[in-house]
C-alpha cells in the first residue's frame, strides 16, 4: 500500500464513489474528493472515507478575498481531513490567511491537514496562459507562485511533475509536491496538458501522485491501480 499515490474520485455521488473505494481499498488508502463530489455528499461523505480509515485530500480549490477564504477554510479543516488546496494565484494576503487559520487549528485541535497551493493547472499550457493575457514563461510563473506559497507559511503545491525539481531547488527538499496529470505511456491524456509517467515524476522528487481516470475509468481498476504501483516501486523503496 503507497501513500503517495492518490486517486481522484471524479463521479458524481456516493454510490459510485464507494463502489471505486471498495474495489481499490486493499491497493489505494489515499483518496481525493473534488468539486463534483463534494457539492453533492458534502461532509457526510468525507466523515464516511475516515470512518473507513482512508486518507482523503479534499480539493475544492478556494480562490476568494483573504477573509472569506481563511473562514472557508476553517470549516473544511473541521472536517478532519488531511489534505487541502488553495490556489496560490489568491496572492500573498490570501495565502497568509490560510496559514492563520491553520495555524490557529494545530493550537486549538493540536493537527491540522497538509494545506496546499495551486500553482498553474496542469491542463494549462504556455498558449493557455498568452491567451488569457499571461506574459511570462509558464514554469517562471509556477516558481513564482510555489515560492509565495512557502513564504506564507503552507506546506505545499500542486503543480506538474514536469516543475518539480525546479520547486524544490526553490523551496526546499521538504516543500511538498503534489503532483495530478500523471500518466502511464499508454494510457490517454484527456484535458491533461503537462503530463509525466509516474516513474519519471518520482524519480524527480513528486511526494505525492494524483491519478484519477486512467485508474476510475478503467474496467478493472484494481488492475489499472496496480500497474500504477509497479511503476512506481521500481523508484520508491518504501513497501508498497
Ligand atoms: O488540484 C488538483 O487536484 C488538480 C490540479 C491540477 O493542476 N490538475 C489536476 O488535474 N487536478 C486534479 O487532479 C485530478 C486529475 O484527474 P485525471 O486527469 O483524471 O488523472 C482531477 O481531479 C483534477 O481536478
Amino acid at each position: 500500500m503507497s501513500e503517495k499515490l492518490i486517486v481522484a474520485l471524479d463521479v458524481p455521488d456516493k454510490e459510485k464513489a464507494m463502489d471505486i473505494v471498495e474495489e481499490l481499498k486493499d491497493v489505494v488508502s489515499f483518496f481525493k474528493v473534488g468539486m463534483e463530489l463534494f457539492y453533492r455528499e458534502g461532509p457526510k461523505l468525507i466523515s464516511d472515507l475516515k470512518n473507513l480509515g482512508l486518507k482523503v485530500f479534499l480539493d475544492l480549490k478556494l480562490h476568494d478575498i483573504p477573509n472569506t477564504v481563511g473562514r472557508a477554510l476553517k470549516n473544511l479543516i473541521d472536517l478532519e481531513i488531511d489534505m487541502v488546496n488553495i490556489h496560490a494565484l489568491g496572492g500573498k494576503e490570501m495565502l497568509r490567511a490560510a496559514y492563520l487559520v491553520k495555524d490557529e487549528a494545530l493550537k486549538r485541535k493540536g493537527k491540522a491537514p497538509i494545506i496546499l497551493g495551486v500553482t498553474v493547472l496542469t491542463s494549462m499550457d504556455q498558449e493557455t496562459l498568452e491567451q488569457i493575457g499571461f506574459k511570462i514563461e509558464l514554469t517562471q510563473l509556477v516558481a513564482i507562485l510555489a515560492k509565495e506559497t512557502k513564504e506564507a507559511g503552507l506546506d505545499g503545491v500542486v503543480a506538474s511533475a514536469q516543475e518539480v525539481s525546479l520547486i524544490k531547488k526553490i523551496c526546499g527538499p521538504e516543500f511538498i509536491t503534489v503532483t495530478p496529470g500523471i500518466r502511464r505511456f499508454e494510457d490517454a491524456n484527456f484535458d491533461q496538458k503537462r503530463v509525466l509517467t509516474p516513474k519519471k515524476a518520482l524519480e524527480l522528487g513528486a511526494d505525492y501522485l494524483v491519478v484519477g481516470r486512467p485508474i476510475t475509468a478503467a474496467s478493472n481498476r484494481k488492475l489499472a491501480a496496480q500497474k500504477y504501483l509497479e511503476e512506481m516501486e521500481g523508484v520508491w523503496h518504501g513497501s508498497l
